[in-house]
């Protein structure tokens, strides 16, 4: 495929984006709802490659899943449960919530489940959570993918280290209740990133009907019971946000995003404070207290000037292509801390924003847990995205102040969602 010349803005952009489902919120309803006591529907699913990929799992695994009102964007899935079926093989993509979700609901199979995934997959840590199904009573023959898990699984007590992923803690607590003992997890090690991600999981699994205790740091149990057959829609995927909200700040324009949600787990929310602190002006309304529905509108817009930024983003590190593509382009450094675990996510990620910034002329440097950014005129040339969407799309906020950028396998961006370009292109159209 031909690399993409990123659209150079020319004008402020004055767009109203309209965002589909989020990935985590998505994937992890569907898993939810194949696990359930009854019948379930998940509405305004996102359609994306990570999507489809926990959908096949899903059906491999003996759950039916039945779509309706579909369009390219969102599809409403019919689910219903099913006995757990061993013999599958199942693809993982790229997809962390494919690898470290359907693994433990795997070891509940009746007979052995096999996985793989993409080259790079085999890569992405998944030592701590097939050691704990091992603990937990589970065969796994590898520690990484491919690997094939035996059951059955009878749950208990596990300690793991975690620090390099949360998804190692949410993959175990989303089939957790379905283990005759449940669940106590105990992590001993560096801090556990993307907090709000685990949030999410217990969220999700309280209005399930399942008992989960978080009352103490870095310990979690989920007692054993049925999981709620649920309907539930899901909301926008707010760290899809990032590049668009960030095309307001580049170049002193206004963006909305509609059916921004008042309260959220989602990370992407915490765009509102770093957007405020690179200098522009956020403003959700109407405000909560007059509101009569569950979400507003955000609009971010900027003054076509970037502060640099200092910021630790473990919480929310999903957001830091986008964040350090907006630091390339600000008027003094940054320094992005407490993100060591993205050098797990679909590449090493802080390796591969220092190359891709320093191939434009930039200056990037990597730390032990991030990145120290100082801006510098850049100039055209590839920016490569190494599979990853979120480097595809710091490319082309990149891009937009860069004449002659261009992003290789731009499609990448099809795992979390399929019609970027299609999205960034209607943006500048409305300049
Ligand atoms: O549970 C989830 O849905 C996710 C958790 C986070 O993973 P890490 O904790 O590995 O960063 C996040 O980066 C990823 O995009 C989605
Ligand atoms: C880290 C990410 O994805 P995954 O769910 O594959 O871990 C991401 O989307 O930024």
């Amino acid at each position: 495929m031909p690399n993409w010349p990123a659209p150079s803005a020319t004008a402020p952009v004055v767009a109203s984006i309209r965002l589909p489902g989020s990935k985590s919120v998505t994937n992890r309803a569907l898993l939810l709802a194949a696990l359930a006591d009854g019948p379930g529907v998940v509405r305004q699913a996102l359609r994306s490659r990570d999507a489809d990929l926990m959908v096949a799992a899903l059906r491999a695994l003996g759950a039916t899943l039945t779509p309706a009102n579909e369009t390219t964007a969102a599809v409403d899935w019919q689910v219903t449960p099913g006995p757990i079926r061993g013999g599958a093989s199942i693809d993982a993509g790229l997809a962390g919530t494919v690898m470290r979700f359907v693994p433990p609901m795997a070891a509940l199979a009746d007979g052995p489940v096999s996985f793989d995934g993409d080259p790079h997959a085999r890569k992405r840590p998944m030592g701590p959570i097939l050691d704990a199904l091992r603990a937990l009573g589970a065969r796994v023959d590898n520690d990484a993918l491919p690997f094939t898990i035996h059951g059955p699984l009878a749950g208990g007590e596990v300690t793991l280290d975690a620090s390099g992923s949360s998804q190692f803690v949410s993959g175990l607590l989303l089939t957790a209740a379905r283990f005759e003992k449940g669940v106590t997890i105990r992590h001993v090690g560096p801090p556990v990133p993307s907090q709000p991600h685990i949030e999410m999981t217990i969220q999700m699994l309280r209005a399930a009907g399942v008992t989960v205790d978080d009352g103490e740091r870095d310990i979690w149990r989920v007692e054993p019971g049925p999981i709620a057959a649920m309907d539930l829609a899901v909301e926008p995927d707010l760290s899809n946000a990032a590049p668009f909200l960030g095309a307001a700040l580049v170049t002193g324009g206004t963006v909305t995003i509609p059916g921004w949600p008042y309260t959220t787990t989602q990370p992407g929310d915490a765009l509102r404070g770093l957007l405020t602190s690179m200098g522009a002006t956020v403003q959700l309304s109407p405000a909560p207290h007059e509101a009569s529905g569950d979400a507003g509108s955000l609009t971010v817009t900027g003054t076509g000037r970037i502060e640099g930024i200092d910021a630790d983003l473990r919480e929310v590190g999903e957001l830091t292509p986008t964040i350090a593509a907006l630091a390339v382009l600000a008027s003094s450094p940054s320094r992005i801390r407490g993100v060591a675990h993205l050098r797990g996510h679909e590449t090493d990620r802080l390796a591969a924003l220092v190359t891709e910034i320093t191939r434009l002329g930039g200056d990037a440097e990597e730390t032990d847990d991030g990145l120290i950014i100082r801006p510098r005129p850049l100039h055209g040339g590839v920016f490569h995205s190494y599979d990853d969407h979120r480097m595809a799309t710091a490319g082309a906020v990149i891009g937009l102040a860069v004449p002659d950028v261009e992003v290789e396998n731009i499609a990448t961006t099809a795992k979390t969602l399929p019609e970027f370009v299609q999205m960034w292109t209607n943006m500048l159209g409305e300049q």
